[in-house]
């Protein structure tokens, strides 16, 4: 490896840069590769990546790729860093302007999927509620929200974003992606066609809005983006890489900006999600076991939640649960309910 070391210190690496300096502030710097492409250190844990004006950028586009916006789910951050280390290396030259974002570093030093607060819920300006005024999260996801405008401000090509995410319960889809909600818009098929190129063969359509990251570029910066979760959470050096493989593929053949491989875009399941189960305080009751796989159905009237006011029991057709976790502060996402898309909603 022959890494240019002003990018990162002593460090061998992005990732070891990144956890080494989780407390500290660093400054921004550059260096440019043999090729002639320019790679800034925005920040701790943000690259920009910016070929030379005259290659040319057959895709037409600019990607902004994120990994760590919980700091436990630690196989897409590998696979992103190794993608780094390949370009520093000079295994391949890079195509499209691209930020990369490892989201946040003092979580993943602490080896959690947050310190104060979930910053995946922090975007979209949320950021900005008195409650979480001042919290280190709150100040990332600012940040990062800054960087992202900026970048995507600078560029007239197709924005895409893909926010990489490992899940806490096993799946009976082990990997699937998250369509954030905009008024109007349908998923394009290329997208489609690149899940499927990064073993992604599972859909998951959204029914609002919401404060994530992928809500907020694609409702923002007008992003195609994806939440995309790509297997299950696991410590740092624990991970089976080999099951990454399709992501990383994907993701490297976009940043060559070489052309997609022909793909069967039916072959995509597609759901969308009903129901956003909320945490709505102390007579909040839960039914879903605490070990239940995502994509666990559940039949016609069976209750999944209620309190003292409300009880939610499925309706005529049945409903899937998705993320189910008790565990989170009141007025936050318990689980969804997905059901299949129907041929005519599609
Ligand atoms: O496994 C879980 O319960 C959570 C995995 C995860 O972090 N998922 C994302 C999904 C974001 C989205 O809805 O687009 C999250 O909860 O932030
Ligand atoms: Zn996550």
């Amino acid at each position: 490896m022959t890494i240019d070391h002003t990018l990162f210190d002593a460090a061998s690496d992005w990732l070891e840069h990144t956890l080494e300096h989780a407390a500290k502030d660093v400054s921004e710097t550059h260096t440019q590769l043999a090729d002639g492409t320019r790679i800034t250190r925005k920040a701790l844990g943000v690259l920009e990546v910016t070929p030379p004006a005259d290659r040319p950028n057959p895709n037409a586009e600019t990607l902004i790729i994120s990994a760590g916006v919980h700091g436990n789910e630690t196989a897409p951050i590998e696979v992103l860093n190794g993608l780094v280390n390949e370009l520093l290396n000079g295994e391949w030259h890079a195509a499209c302007p691209m930020l990369l974002i490892l989201g946040n570093p003092a979580a993943m030093i602490k080896g959690d999927r947050f310190v104060d607060a979930n910053m995946n819920r922090l975007f979209h300006g949320a950021h900005r509620k008195a409650e979480y005024q001042g919290l280190p999260e709150a100040v990332r996801a600012q940040q990062l929200e800054e960087f992202c405008r900026d970048f995507a401000g600078r560029y007239t090509g197709a924005l895409n974003h893909y926010d990489l995410h490992t899940a806490i319960r096993p799946s009976q889809r082990e990997k699937f992606a998250l369509y954030p909600f905009v008024e109007g818009r349908q998923v394009p098929a290329d997208q489609c066609d690149f899940l499927l190129e990064a073993d992604v063969e599972t859909l998951l359509l959204q029914h609002k809005e919401g404060t994530t990251f992928s809500s907020f570029s694609s409702s923002e910066l007008g992003a195609e983006s994806f939440t995309i979760e790509l297997g299950k959470v696991r410590p740092f050096g624990q991970n089976d890489l080999s099951r990454f493989t399709g992501i990383r593929d994907a993701l490297r053949r976009r940043f060559r900006g070489h052309p997609a491989p022909a793909q069967a875009s039916d072959r995509i399941t597609v759901f969308k999600v009903v129901y956003e189960i909320l945490n709505t305080g102390d007579s909040f009751e839960f039914h879903i076991p605490d070990d239940v796989a995502n994509f666990t159905a559940y039949g016609t009237g069976e209750v999944i939640w209620e309190d003292k006011d409300t009880r939610y029991t499925v309706g005529d057709i049945p409903e899937s649960i998705v993320f189910p976790n008790r565990q989170v502060p009141v007025g936050q996402r318990v689980g969804l309910l997905i059901r299949p898309l129907q041929r005519d909603e599609a």
